[in-house]
């Protein structure tokens, strides 16, 4: 497991703290270790006070869990005063800890003070140069870069001062502005933007520990931070969304609403869990080429599993089951059929369709069309690690889906076909260029591809060729594929 410390302290009423960042760790399945820097007495209503350890204690406990256990990632959240301060800055040092995210709090949700003001200077000067990433929310950012901040200008003003102090990365939440939740990420060299809807409720209680904590959990597992951002920020939306009003005040933020539905008292699957695609899963594709569907009706009578083997054995890199005339009981068990030959072949398996075969196969990945499960909801049912494939026919429609999680995109119909009546008319290898400009997942050309266009259709950009009928209705399937796959390595 990979293991990820907090050095924060503790929240009694659950929501925000070491608690909230423990429970925000399991939801990522990393191991949460935590050091206490001080112990708070509070709930929803606010902080009716806290006593801070002794630093040096704060320091004994850092080195026993790191130098036994270790940490891949450290979030820092109430440090309390400038003594600790000092003395975690030493100990991140000592143990060369690198993926440190430092949430600066300062002040509690409900305006009480966690910081000692003297403390801020030993933040700046300690602390902030050992950071991957420091995460102010507005007010935090105006007392770390002493602006004040009415906008988006004051925002890149005031990210540009605090990365003067040292970490590598600046993230000042937007939250607490008007309009839509904008979060800012600075490196240095430019502000990103992430953005998502605004949940509208007071259960807010925790949410900037909780953002740093599956900040911290992403980049343990091994996420750069700008594909850890939107996750994070995708998990607080999430559990936002979901919260419950506990207490009169400002109630927290529900850390397992990926787990368990409130409404129907389900447990969830882990794999309900928010969840985006990993970057590895477009790389899977590299080199695949010829991308084979089935289509029964379209084999001159040979069941589904020979017409598959044949395809593999003349090079297929990626097999479809698409049958629309199967039952659920046929698509699994041929899916499990397939998905164990295209193992043996090194090929991947993809689903059409439908995510409930996929899953019960365990396919490589499912595809689905502009009409079924939207590609957000997809990809937080599938999880992040299978292959989900878009189609789309339009530059706007393969933008939208590589934003919310695609990791391909199937173009079509690039020629007229009569393979699937409801394809429309041919989109054109002119559109097939400009969407493979515009995103940059892997991009298959289908409909109408035959031996004599597939050239056509790589010369546009395409990183391969989806085929049913080329194939699937070759009298000789295997020599078939292996013709496209001459074609397409620049052969005649
Ligand atoms: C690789 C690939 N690209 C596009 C499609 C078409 O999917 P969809 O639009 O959902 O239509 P149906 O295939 O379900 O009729 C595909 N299957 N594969
Ligand atoms: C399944 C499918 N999807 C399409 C799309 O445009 O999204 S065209 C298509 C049929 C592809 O079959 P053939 O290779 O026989 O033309
Ligand atoms: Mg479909």
């Amino acid at each position: 497991m990979k293991k990820v410390l907090t050095i924060a302290g503790s929240d009694s009423g659950g929501g925000a703290g070491i608690q909230a960042d423990l429970k925000t760790f399991s939801a990522f399945g990393v191991y949460g270790m935590s050091v206490i820097t001080a112990v708070t007495s509070q709930n929803t209503l606010g902080v009716s006070g806290f006593r801070a350890m002794p630093a040096e204690f704060v320091g004994q406990q850092m080195s026993d869990v790191l130098s036994d256990i270790g940490a891949d990632a450290t979030k820092t959240g109430m440090l309390a005063n400038a003594d600790i301060i000092c003395e975690v800055a030493e100990k991140i040092r000592e143990f060369k800890h690198e993926n440190l995210v430092v949430d600066p709090v300062m002040v509690a949700t409900s305006g009480d003070r966690l910081m000692e003001p003297e403390a801020e200077k030993a933040l700046k000067d300690k602390l902030l140069p050992l950071a991957l990433v420091v995460t102010p929310n507005i007010a935090e950012a105006e007392v770390l870069s002493g602006i004040r901040i009415a906008n988006r200008e004051d925002v890149e003003k005031a990210a540009q001062i605090i990365y003067g102090w040292g970490p590598k990365g600046v993230i000042i939440k937007g939250g607490h502005l008007s309009g839509e939740a904008i979060d800012y990420y600075y490196d240095g060299k430019e502000i990103y933007e992430y953005r998502s809807p605004r949940v509208d409720t007071k259960n807010t209680h925790g949410t900037g520990c909780t953002f740093s904590a599956a900040l911290a959990a992403c980049l343990a597992l091994g996420m750069p931070l700008k594909k850890a951002i939107p996750i994070a920020k995708d998990y607080l939306y999430l559990a936002l969304l979901n919260a419950d009003s506990l207490g009169a005040g400002h109630g927290p933020t529900n850390h397992l609403a990926g787990y368990f539905d409130h409404s129907t008292k389900a447990i969830r699957p882990a794999k309900g869990l928010p969840a985006a695609k990993t970057e590895n899963n477009s790389r899977k594709l590299t080199g695949r080429k010829l991308y084979v569907i089935t289509g029964q009706e379209f084999a001159k009578g040979r069941p589904v599993t020979e017409v598959v083997s044949q395809a593999l054995a003349g090079g297929a890199g990626i097999i479809q089951l698409r049958e629309k005339k199967w039952t659920t009981r046929q698509l699994v068990e041929v899916g499990r059929e397939l998905q164990r030959l295209a193992r043996e072949n090194n090929a991947l398996f993809i689903v059409n369709d439908r995510i409930d075969v996929a899953l019960a196969v365990d396919a490589d990945g499912v595809h689905l069309g502009q009409d079924d499960m939207p590609v957000r909801m997809a990809r937080r049912v599938i999880g992040p690690d299978m292959i989900l494939g878009i189609s789309a026919e339009t530059v706007e429609e393969a933008l939208t889906a590589e934003k919310e999680g695609a990791d391909y995109i199937g173009f079509g119909p690039v020629f007229h076909t009569d393979t699937k009546p409801d394809a429309g008319t041919a989109r054109g290898l002119e559109l097939l260029a400009q969407v493979k400009k515009a995103v940059s997942i892997p991009v298959y050309g289908i409909g109408g591809i035959k031996l004599d266009n597939a050239a056509e259709v790589l010369s546009a950009g395409a990183d391969g060729v989806a085929v049913i009928t080329a194939v699937v209705g070759a009298d000789d399937i295997t020599l078939a594929a292996q013709k496209f796959i001459h074609i397409m390595e620049g052969g005649r």
